[in-house]
């Protein structure tokens, strides 16, 4: 049966899409599912694993087939790894959607994901490669979201209050 998520969430690592996508999935009373999540499960071994093994095209091609199928299988919240909207086919699935950017600064983000290896793209220096990816990646984050809501000092629960409140959700 093809539906379609009641929200999908995009924005770059560390920036709490898991984090708020479950409390947010919780107040809606609807499942949450992660495509970074599915394509560990679908291929049994890490994201890390797969960028060493493959590189980073091998891993994208994996990464578009996994966004289209959760975006026809899921109807509840849908978090999307943060390189996602990088390819033009799966912007082009999201036109039609409620989509979520959650954004934050750049020494939010050092806060957020600080030196860790399981993040390939910031493994060598966090602060100038989220820098780098940002200046290339904001504006298709900004294409592709119907609510932007900022992330910095706020807490999980507060991102999530906000982003019901410019989805104009309501609790389950
Ligand atoms: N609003 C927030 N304020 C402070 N810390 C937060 C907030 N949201 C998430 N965090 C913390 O930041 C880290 C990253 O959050 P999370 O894993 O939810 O992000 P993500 O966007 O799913 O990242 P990725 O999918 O790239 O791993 C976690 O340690 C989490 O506890
Ligand atoms: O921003 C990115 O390019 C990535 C984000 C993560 O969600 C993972 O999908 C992977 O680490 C790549
Ligand atoms: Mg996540």
């Amino acid at each position: 049966m093809s539906t379609a998520p009641v929200v999908v969430l995009v924005g770059p690592m560390g920036v709490g899409k898991s984090t708020v996508g479950q409390q947010l999935a919780e107040r809606l009373g609807v499942g949450y599912r992660d495509t970074d999540d599915d394509i560990v499960a679908e291929q049994d071994r890490t994201i890390a694993e797969i960028f060493v093994d493959e590189g980073e095209p091998a891993f994208r091609a994996i990464e578009k087939q996994a966004v289209r199928r959760a975006l026809t299988e899921h109807d509840g919240v849908l978090a999307l790894g943060g390189g996602s909207i990088l390819d033009e086919d799966t912007r082009a699935l999201l036109a039609g959607q409620r989509v979520v950017y959650l954004s934050m600064d750049v020494e939010e983000a050092v806060k957020r994901t600080g030196l860790n290896a399981a993040r390939p793209l910031l493994a060598v220096n966090p602060r100038k490669q989220w820098r780098e990816l940002m200046e290339a990646r904001r504006h298709l984050y900004e294409e592709v979201a119907t609510a932007v809501v900022a992330t910095d000092g706020r807490t999980p629960e507060e991102v999530t209050q906000a982003a019901l409140d410019a989805l104009e959700l309501k609790d389950a």
